[in-house]
């Protein structure tokens, strides 16, 4: 079996006197698509800013490659390989999509000079490679702010990947697109593995049954179901959730 990247056990969140998440499982392989999904107000965001270090859990642990990160802040866990995308923030439209993520590349070797051995690595091979992997080599000297709304959200996750992340958690990343932009970037998000590690929310269900490798679905804060998406689909608790939910 792979070896765990990411475990969290026992998590639980309170806001005052609501209950956002409780005893929350998970086990994300490396090298592993591993959704997550849930009717909406299920607790999913939550579980992304606890994972991430946004929020601190009221209870439970959280393991990242072997070390217990839970009491880390968000930037630390950035250094230990964590990166979070959830929309187009960062782009430059004016810029190419190459300069945009050449400026993430230099970003990430001169913010952190510690990190020499990314400075070896030529930034033009790294961009190259960039380009690549977010499926926008042929559109390279494009300017950013021309992408149709998936492009965008590729290049902005292209960014995330400057920092060369063990595991990237992408929130809705097709949310609002067309239907070829949903093609294109699902098939994006597919390539990212075995190389990444990715743990993704996402509503379209046929795209998360088409990709992931686990699903662990949340309803009303808790875990109800983990496993593969042949199993996931037939569960009947699972049916039940997203009957009660509308969806
Ligand atoms: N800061 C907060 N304070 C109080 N309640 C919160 C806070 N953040 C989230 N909640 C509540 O926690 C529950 C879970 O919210 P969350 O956004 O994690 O769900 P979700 O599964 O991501 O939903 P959606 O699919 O609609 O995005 C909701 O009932 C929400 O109102």
């Amino acid at each position: 079996m792979a070896e765990t990247l990411l475990e969290a056990r026992g998590l639980g969140v309170r806001f005052g006197d609501f209950r956002a998440l409780s005893e929350v499982v998970l086990d994300v392989a490396a090298g592993s698509l591993h959704a997550v999904i849930g009717p909406n107000g299920a607790g999913k965001t939550t579980l992304f800013n606890v994972l991430t270090g946004r929020i601190a859990p009221s209870e439970g642990r959280i393991v990242l490659a072997g070390r217990d990160v839970t009491r880390l802040p968000a930037h630390r866990r950035v250094h230990l390989g964590m990166a979070r995308s959830f929309q187009v923030t960062n782009i430059f439209a004016d810029l190419t999509v190459a300069e945009n993520l050449r400026l993430a590349v230099q970003a990430v070797s001169g913010a952190e000079p510690w990190v020499f051995w990314r400075a070896r690595t030529p930034s033009r091979e790294k961009v190259a490679a960039l380009l690549d992997e977010a499926g926008l080599a042929a559109r390279a000297d494009w300017r950013a702010g021309d992408l149709s709304h998936g492009g965008q959200r590729a290049l902005e996750i292209g960014m995330a990947l400057a920092a060369d992340p063990r595991i990237i958690f992408l929130d809705e990343p097709l949310a609002g697109m067309g239907i070829d932009d949903i093609h294109r970037t699902k098939e994006m998000i597919h390539d990212l593995v075995p190389a990444r590690t990715v743990v993704l929310i996402e509503h379209n269900m046929r795209v998360v049954l088409d990709i992931s490798d686990r699903i662990t679905v949340l309803a009303q804060g808790r875990p109800i179901a983990e496993g593969a998406p042949a199993m996931i689909r037939s569960d009947a608790a699972v049916r039940e959730a997203y009957l009660g939910s509308g969806m």
